[in-house]
């Protein structure tokens, strides 16, 4: 089965916020939905929710030769923040409300629901209120609902924002197991260290059209190239960057990231003597890369 989004279209008046968006998400991997604010993300998933009609094109679930709409509650949904729970309700109360929602019976919801609040460490929080709960349990128990309702894939917008480093790696680990058991995840983030972590592909997204989509890896290598990561004596990435000119890449304080040859690399070293501890071969980040399509254009 693959959900497959096809030349969607959609208009806002006189703004094109879509122009032909073609995606296809596969049960067993994570696709990660990239883009600057403003690209169409969010209108893209809730047009795969059918929370939006598209002017053109459609949502399509393809199961072996079937092809047809999908419905809303083949969908677990993760929206940022757990904006779409109810804070002052406890975790059951929402389960069993939205499993009701979804024509689901307390039996059938409470069990299941219970099971996936075990599995995450949060099964002595099931009277608790949701507000009451930390901002990573708070993901935690509300995928745990997402998932209590049976769906077929996972969509999950911004699902580490506002994460504490531990609470961010424990999501990720999370979404690695579900992946692994199957749940195709579609999921929107600016937090690329995360996605790079854990998409098997990223599609980039910029003024409502896709600009690439493919492997991560493949696509790093493919898109930016090989080059070479510099580890920097001291945290002077920016300035560096900014003064030996295009194809050079701040990563982190004390990481740029050259686009290059070794050859041309070669060329620029004795203007870095002293500068650098470590030379090592690689694909760039996917927010070094991000940061050169979408920011602003290289200096010097
Ligand atoms: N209901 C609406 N009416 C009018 N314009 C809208 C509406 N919803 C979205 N837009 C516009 O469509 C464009 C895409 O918005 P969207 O929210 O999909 O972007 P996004 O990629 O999710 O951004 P962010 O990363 O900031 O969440 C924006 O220019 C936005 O202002």
């Amino acid at each position: 089965m693959r959900l497959l989004v096809q030349n969607v279209h959609k208009r806002f008046g006189k703004l094109e916020a879509l122009k032909g968006v073609s995606l296809t998400l596969r049960p067993g991997e994570i696709l990660g939905l990239l883009g600057p604010n403003g690209a169409g993300k969010t209108t893209l998933i809730k047009i795969v929710l059918g929370l939006l009609l598209p002017d053109g094109g459609e949502v399509v679930l393809e199961e072996g030769k079937g092809r047809r709409r999908p419905q809303g509650h083949e969908f677990g949904v993760l929206l940022e923040g757990s904006r779409n729970l109810y804070v002052n309700l406890s975790l059951l109360t929402n389960a069993l409300y939205f499993g009701g929602i979804r024509g689901l019976s307390p039996k059938e919801v409470r069990p299941r629901f219970e099971a996936w609040l075990a599995r995450f460490g949060l099964l002595d929080r099931l009277h608790a209120p949701l507000a009451s709960l930390s901002r990573g349990m708070q993901q935690k128990a509300a995928l745990a609902l997402a998932l209590a309702l049976n769906p077929r894939f996972l969509l999950l917008d911004e699902p580490t924002l506002g994460l504490d480093p531990v609470s961010r790696k424990e999501l990720e680990a999370i979404l690695l197991d579900l992946k692994g058991e199957g749940w195709g995840i579609l999921l929107t983030s600016h937090d690329l260290e995360s996605v790079e972590r854990v998409s098997d592909r990223v599609a980039f997204l910029h003024r409502g059209e896709v600009l690439r989509e493919g492997p991560t890896r493949a696509l790093l290598r493919e898109w930016a190239g090989e080059g070479y990561r510099l580890r920097l004596a001291e945290p002077k990435a920016e300035a560096l960057a900014g003064a030996l000119g295009p194809g050079w890449l701040p990563e982190a304080p004390d990481r740029l990231f050259f686009l290059g040859p070794w050859e041309a690399l070669r060329a620029y070293l004795p203007r870095l003597d002293g500068e650098v501890l470590e030379v090592s071969r690689g694909t760039p980040s996917l927010e070094s890369l991000f940061l050169r399509l979408f920011g602003p254009a290289p200096r010097g």
